[in-house]
C-alpha cells in the first residue's frame, strides 16, 4: 500500500443514445453506445483524518465537496463493504466539463473506487467494482471500463464494443449547464409513444470498422430535442461547427457540449479554430477515441 494513489479516468460521447418511454422507477430504458474520449479528470486519494474531498480546474466552484460528491460516496460504498473507515483526502483535477454531459462526475466516482481500492489494498473484483458503480449512477460503469460499449437498461449494462480506429472530435464547451433530469423530463414531454430503444447495426459496424463517415452518417442522441428545446442557443454551436466542416454535429448526452465528428486532426483543429471564433461556445476542445478507462497512474 502507498500513501497515495492517482487514477486517470476519461470523459465519454454517446454516439447513438435511443431512450424508450419512463419506467415506473423514473428511469428510461437505452441503448446507449458509449465511447471513451481523451479527455481527462484525476483523481488523488490520500489518507487523512476524515473523508475530505477538494477540487481545482476548469468548473471546480460548480463541483460539490460535500457527501453528495460522486467520489465521496465511492470512497462511503467501499470502505463500508470491507468495513474500513473512509479516511481519505480525495482530490479531483477536472479536465472533463462539468455538469456537460460527458460524464465527469461518473468519471470521478469511478476514478474514486478505484484509487480507495489500490490504497486500501481491498483488491475488490472487477465484478464487486461494476456493481458499486452502478449504484452510483447509470453512466459510472462505462467510467471504469472505457474503450466502447453498448449499455442497456439504464445505461449501466454493459456489453463491450469492439472499435477499428480512431475517431477524431471535437467538443464545444457551453456557457452553463443542464440538468440530465430534467432533459429527460423534458423528452418525456417532447415524445409522448417513445418506442423500445434498439442500437442501430450500421452504427455498431461504423464503430467495429473504424469508418469515419458512416458513424457521422448513423450517429444520433434521442435528447437532443429536449436539450435543444431548453438551451435553443445550441443550434447555433452546432451550425457553426457543421459550417467549418465537421462530419456529424450533436449534443453529447444530455448536453449542453456538443460533440463534432471530423475527418481527422487537423480537420479537428479547423472546427475547434472556427467554434473559438463563432462566439457561440464558450470554449472547444480537440480530442480522439476510443480512450482506456479508469487506469491507476501512482501504483499502490
Ligand atoms: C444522459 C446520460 C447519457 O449517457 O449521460 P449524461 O449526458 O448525463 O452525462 C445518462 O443517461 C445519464 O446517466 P447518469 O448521469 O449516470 O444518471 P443517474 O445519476 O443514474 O440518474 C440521474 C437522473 O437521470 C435520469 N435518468 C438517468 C438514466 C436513465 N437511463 N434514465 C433516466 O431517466 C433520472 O431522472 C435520474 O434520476
Ligand atoms: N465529482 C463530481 N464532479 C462533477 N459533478 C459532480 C460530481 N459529483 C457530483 N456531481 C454533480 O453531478 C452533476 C452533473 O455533473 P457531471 O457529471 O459533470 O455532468 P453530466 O451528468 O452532464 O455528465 C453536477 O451538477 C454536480 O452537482
Amino acid at each position: 500500500m502507498s500513501a497515495t494513489v492517482t487514477v486517470r479516468v476519461p470523459a465519454k460521447v454517446n454516439v447513438q443514445l435511443a431512450v424508450g418511454a419512463a419506467r415506473s422507477d423514473g428511469f428510461h430504458d437505452l441503448a446507449n453506445v458509449f465511447l471513451a474520449v481523451g479527455l481527462y479528470d484525476e483523481v488523488t486519494v490520500t489518507a487523512a483524518d476524515e473523508l475530505r474531498v477538494t477540487c481545482e480546474g476548469p468548473g471546480a466552484d460548480q463541483v460539490p465537496l460535500d457527501r453528495t460528491n460522486l467520489a465521496a460516496r465511492a470512497a462511503e460504498l467501499l470502505a463500508a463493504r470491507y468495513g474500513i473507515p473512509p479516511r481519505v483526502h480525495l482530490h479531483i483535477a477536472k479536465g472533463i466539463p462539468v455538469a456537460g454531459g460527458m460524464a465527469g462526475g461518473s468519471a470521478d466516482g469511478a476514478g474514486a473506487l478505484v484509487a480507495c481500492d489500490a490504497l486500501w489494498g481491498t483488491q475488490a473484483s472487477r465484478e464487486e467494482l461494476l456493481d458499486i458503480c452502478a449504484e452510483l449512477g447509470s453512466d459510472v460503469p462505462f467510467s471504469l471500463v472505457g474503450g466502447a460499449a453498448l449499455g442497456t437498461g439504464r445505461g449501466e449494462k454493459l456489453q463491450p464494443l469492439e472499435v477499428g480506429g480512431t475517431f477524431h472530435w471535437v467538443f464545444a464547451v457551453a456557457d452553463g449547464g443542464l440538468s440530465t433530469p430534467a432533459v429527460y423530463r423534458e423528452f418525456d414531454r417532447l415524445t409522448p409513444d417513445a418506442p423500445a430503444p434498439e442500437a442501430s447495426p450500421a452504427l455498431l459496424e461504423a464503430l467495429r470498422t473504424g469508418d469515419t463517415e458512416a458513424l457521422a452518417a448513423t450517429a444520433t442522441n434521442d435528447l437532443q430535442p429536449a436539450a435543444l428545446s431548453l438551451f435553443p442557443s445550441l443550434a447555433d454551436t452546432l451550425a457553426a461547427g457543421t459550417a467549418a466542416g465537421a462530419l456529424a454535429a450533436l449534443v453529447s448526452g444530455s448536453g449542453p457540449t456538443t460533440a463534432f465528428l471530423t475527418a481527422d486532426a487537423a480537420s479537428a483543429h479547423k472546427v475547434a479554430d472556427a467554434l473559438t471564433a463563432s462566439g457561440t461556445c464558450r470554449t472547444a476542445r480537440v480530442a480522439t477515441s476510443p480512450a482506456r478507462g479508469a487506469q491507476v497512474l501512482t501504483p499502490g
